[in-house]
């Protein structure tokens, strides 16, 4: 068994998660949150969305998010990234002094409509100004390509169809590509057959993994693609989220889950487990829900 020496995470819960939230979560929480999340040692957080607020609410405050992150400057140690669909996203997200983006692709056509109201081939030639202006302003450029082990609407998606997005998308010149198991259904079977092909195309140390744990099978994935050299895990603190664009989808795997994962192998990630299960707790009281971590609630019960 090789496993990679290092794992950096990327901590998703403030866009994939708190984007799902069913009651609105105003700024100061989340700002509240990012900072406890910086504080637990976690050195890239997603922090929001530049899409339209008529789509996706809860992630209207943009804006305010970004500025206030922003402030840190050059100083901080974590990077703040956001969601960019488009031009008009990147635009505003370079007005609020972002430093990283990501655009959203899928392996599935339904999804591409029902998500960002297009096909893949069009979502692609959306992406290639943004990356071309993102780049051109010093920012860097991560990639997603959702429904990597199954779609919503189409069900199965063939390994070679999201190894194609993923290079389009290396290509194009994102430095890296997460793949997202967007509602949680794949297996090891299914995700070490997935790395096979997405490898012939983009090299493992560019991949990063995306997954949702829907039906429970997160962490074993996990361990799986960690095996086959992936190095770059995206979570959820509490587990939270879903995606608004794939009925009953569950969260991302929790990132206090991941990290008893990780510690468990020898794996450094830099990340304090007792702080990070702390803000796990507070930001689950904040919006009135279960913990999704049974780690964090296995920790929170000896505290
Ligand atoms: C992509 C669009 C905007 C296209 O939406 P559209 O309707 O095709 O775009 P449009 O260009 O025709 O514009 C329509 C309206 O949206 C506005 N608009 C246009 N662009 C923006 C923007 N950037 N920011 C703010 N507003 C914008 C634009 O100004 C206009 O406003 P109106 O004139 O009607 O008042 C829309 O489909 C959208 O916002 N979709 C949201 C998708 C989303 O956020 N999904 C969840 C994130 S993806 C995800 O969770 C998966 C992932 C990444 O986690 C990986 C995984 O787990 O699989």
């Amino acid at each position: 068994m090789h496993f990679p020496e290092n794992v950096r995470i990327v901590e998703v819960g403030v866009r994939d998660g708190l984007q799902n939230e069913p009651t609105p979560v105003d700024t100061a929480t989340k700002l509240a949150l990012i900072r406890k999340l910086s504080e637990s040692g976690l050195r890239h957080i997603e922090a929001a969305s530049f899409v339209s607020p008529k789509w996706v609410p809860q992630m209207a405050d943009h804006r305010e998010i970004m500025q206030a992150l922003a402030i840190e400057g050059e100083k901080s140690v974590t990077t703040y990234s956001a969601l960019t669909p488009n031009l008009k996203g990147l635009e505003a997200a370079l007005e609020c002094g972002v430093r990283e983006v990501a655009v959203f692709g899928a392996a599935s056509e339904s999804f591409s409509q029902r998500n960002i109201n297009c096909s893949i081939a069009e979502s692609l030639a959306r992406f290639a100004p943004v990356m071309e202006r993102a780049l051109e302003a010093g920012v860097r450029v991560r990639g997603y390509v959702s429904c990597v082990m199954g779609c919503p609407y189409e069900g199965e998606i063939s390994p070679l169809q999201v190894a194609a997005v993923a290079r389009e998308l290396s290509d194009m010149g994102c430095y890296e590509v997460s793949l997202g198991d967007t509602i949680g259904t794949g297996t090891p079977l299914k995700a070490k057959r997935l790395l096979e092909a997405v490898t012939r195309e983009v090299s493992v140390e560019r991949l990063a993994a995306h997954f949702h744990d829907t039906y429970g099978q997160a962490l074993t994935n996990l361990y799986t693609v960690m095996e086959e050299g992936i190095a770059v895990i995206d979570s959820s603190v509490a587990g939270l989220g879903g995606c608004p664009y794939a009925k009953g989808a569950s969260g991302n795997v929790a990132t206090e889950d991941v990290i008893y994962l990780l510690e468990g192998l020898g794996i450094d990630s830099g990340v304090n487990l007792a702080q990070l299960a702390r803000t796990g707790d507070w930001i689950s009281r904040q919006l009135g829900r279960a913990n999704g971590s049974k780690v964090g609630q296995a920790l929170m019960a000896k505290y």
